[in-house]
């Protein structure tokens, strides 16, 4: 499990430490400073090893292989290793680590991210880097900057440079370090560094593969450290070398996708809850106190948990004991929807599916996967909606297929709405597509909300918030956050990151590949979390947080089945379902079906 401290916890992690004497940036430096002559090593032995131009043509060979392994984009935000305090032969003199005559620029701020960025400049001269510093404020850490100037850096205020001719040598050098600002942000970057950051991130737009490598010293200076918003302008990194713990910001979209490839530096922070270690040692983060546990903290859940969580049968279940899923999707006119919801859910593992609508879709369904049973009785999960038109109050007679009317009735028992010897007790559902604007109650939140940004912004709209999808996609967290407190629900925003927010912890999940985005995807995610929900059925209506974290793991299958289906390369819905047996198996038997 990756999880994330926000600001705040992050200054009381430190506040001991630094008070008993802990070189903690000296370790954050010393950190940074081995990743960078790592990568910068990296790419000049792949240019002596390439054909013509050395460096820049290898750096440019390597930074198309990152992400290419079938996860495109999202390879990349995936939090890396622990590296703690390295020890690795980077930058070896004669060697394959020699970094002698490479050159990096350091943008440099007012404060100890920028003090970070000094140090660890002055580590890369020592290695016989050449190093130019700009600082950014009149004011520059002291003892870094002395430490950088000491060991042969060179330093140049922004105010005698200006920032075409920062441009101009951020494009010569090999690597650019962002210290510019790390969490003693506060919004978008104010001038004199936000133009400057503005100048950079255009240049490195328009010049592609000739950018140098970027690395983000703590985190990409410009981003929400604790609520992942953008702001403003961000240079996007290539790496952010993030120290003592992952901030929300690294795991939370938009911001999540400007830090590149994220790698923790350990500096001596007690560890997480979340980690093996804190759980051995009884230690806990919120122990410093600076925490509001009800707003939740940020996590990213990962293979393991995920195997975990899945509701393997026992040698004594029976298709009952596993959960059955009831499916309501799809139309006449849109029959595709219940053949990939019904799909989903029947191959990750459910007991029995029911599918309920009109004849003609249940006939497709059945030649699609004759294990579906094509008529009501009990169910332990319903999946309301995929291919279901959204409700039209001024139309009177909507082609609907009588869909909408089997929805309410679904809807009235898991909101508890009709007494429990109507409907055999509560249970769990995912409301999805058409069924998102057919709530009419208060939900409990073992009823997980399916939307894209589009489809919370007009649910929330509905709640009456003027947003939409745009101000969605800016402060997802926020506008997730905000339809679970209004409708009680717990909410699965999808995206390129997707956010699962309900009354506990929030996740972020990054596992599909770019070319998820395709028509029928969410149909069969939510056919998968149909069946996650129904194994756990009677546990998700107690425990108030499991469905966020079933929903989170239902994201992580469906990503990996996308990785896995895409292969670097296009992929079809119903592809993404025929690979989830595969990933599951993978996942149980303790591998990373990455
Ligand atoms: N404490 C330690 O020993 C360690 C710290 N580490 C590193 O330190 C940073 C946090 O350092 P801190 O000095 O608290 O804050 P920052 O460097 O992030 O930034 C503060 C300065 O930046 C200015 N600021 C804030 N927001 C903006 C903005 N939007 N635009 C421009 N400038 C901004 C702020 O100015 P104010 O006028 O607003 O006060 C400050 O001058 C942490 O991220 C680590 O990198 C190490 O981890 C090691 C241990
Ligand atoms: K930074």
């Amino acid at each position: 499990m990756k999880d994330a401290w926000s600001s705040d916890e992050i200054r009381k992690a430190e506040e001991p430490l630094i008070a008993a004497g802990e070189p903690l940036m000296a370790r954050a430096a010393y950190g940074l400073a081995q990743v960078v002559l790592r990568e910068v090593a990296l790419r000049r032995a792949e240019g002596r090893a390439g054909t013509a131009d050395g460096a820049r043509q290898g750096r440019a060979r390597l930074r198309g292989s990152l992400g290419s392994d079938g996860l495109p984009g999202q390879a990349r935000v995936r939090p890396g290793r622990v590296v703690g305090r390295r020890t690795a032969d980077a930058g070896a003199p004669g060697g394959r680590g020699d970094v002698r005559g490479a050159h990096a620029v350091l943008l440099v701020g007012p404060g100890n991210n920028g003090g970070d960025t000094l140090f660890a400049g002055a580590h890369l001269v020592r290695r016989g880097m050449t190093v130019t510093a700009v600082l950014a404020s009149a004011r520059a850490h002291e003892a870094g900057l002395a430490a950088f100037r000491a060991a042969g850096g060179r330093a140049a205020s922004l105010a005698d440079v200006r920032v075409p001719a920062v441009v101009e040598l951020a494009l010569g050098a090999d690597v650019i370090l962002d210290g510019l600002v790390g969490v003693g942000a506060r919004g978008a970057l104010r001038p004199p560094a936000g133009g400057l950051v503005r100048a950079l991130a255009d240049a490195r737009d328009a010049a592609a593969d000739r950018w140098p490598y970027t690395v983000a010293v703590d985190i990409p200076s410009g981003i929400g450290v604790d609520d992942g918003a953008v702001p403003g302008p961000v240079l996007r990194a290539d790496r952010t070398v993030t120290f003592g713990a992952l901030k929300p910001g690294l795991l939370l979209p938009p911001a999540a996708q400007t830090a590149g490839e994220v790698e923790l530096v350990d500096v001596g922070f007690p560890a997480s809850p979340a980690s093996g270690a804190a759980r051995r040692n009884g230690v806990a983060r919120h122990a410093w106190g600076t925490t509001d546990p009800a707003a939740g903290r940020v996590l990213r859940l990962e293979p393991a948990d995920v195997a975990a969580l899945w509701p393997a049968p026992g040698a004594r279940d029976h298709k009952y004991t596993r959960g059955a899923v009831g499916v309501v999707a799809g139309t006449s006119t849109y029959p595709g929807a219940a053949v990939l919801a019904a799909s989903g859910a029947v191959l990750s593992g459910a007991g029995m599916v029911r599918y309920l609508g009109p004849e003609v879709v249940g006939t497709r369904v059945l030649l699609a996967r004759p294990e579906v049973v094509v008529a009501g009785g009990r169910v332990q999960s319903w999946v309301l909606g995929p291919g279901v038109p959204a409700l039209d109050p001024d139309d009177e007679g909507p082609d609907d297929d009588g869909q909408a009317r089997r929805i309410f009735g679904a809807l009235a028992a898991v909101t508890g709405v009709l007494s429990e010897d109507v409907t055999g007790g509560r249970m769990p559902a995912v409301v999805d597509a058409g069924a998102l604007t057919m709530l009419e109650h208060r939900l409990p939140p073992s009823v997980v909300l399916t939307p894209h940004a589009g489809e919370l912004a007009e649910l929330l709209r509905g709640l009456g918030h003027e947003v939409d999808r745009t101000a969605v996609e800016a402060r997802p967290l926020h506008w997730a956050r905000t339809a679970h407190q209004a409708t009680g629900g717990t909410i699965l925003l999808k995206g390129a990151v997707t956010v699962v927010a309900g009354p506990g912890d929030v996740y972020a999940q990054a596992d599909a590949p770019a070319w998820t985005a395709t028509a029928g995807a969410g149909d069969v995610l939510a056919g998968i979390l149909g069946t996650l929900l129904a194994g756990r059925s009677r546990a998700v209506v107690e425990d108030e947080t499991l469905a966020a974290r079933l929903a989170a793991a239902a994201v992580l299958v469906h990503g990996r089945a996308a990785a896995r289906a895409s292969a670097g390369g296009p992929v079809a819905a119903l592809e993404i379902a025929r690979a989830v047996p595969a990933v599951v198996a993978e996942l149980l038997a303790g591998a990373d079906p990455a």
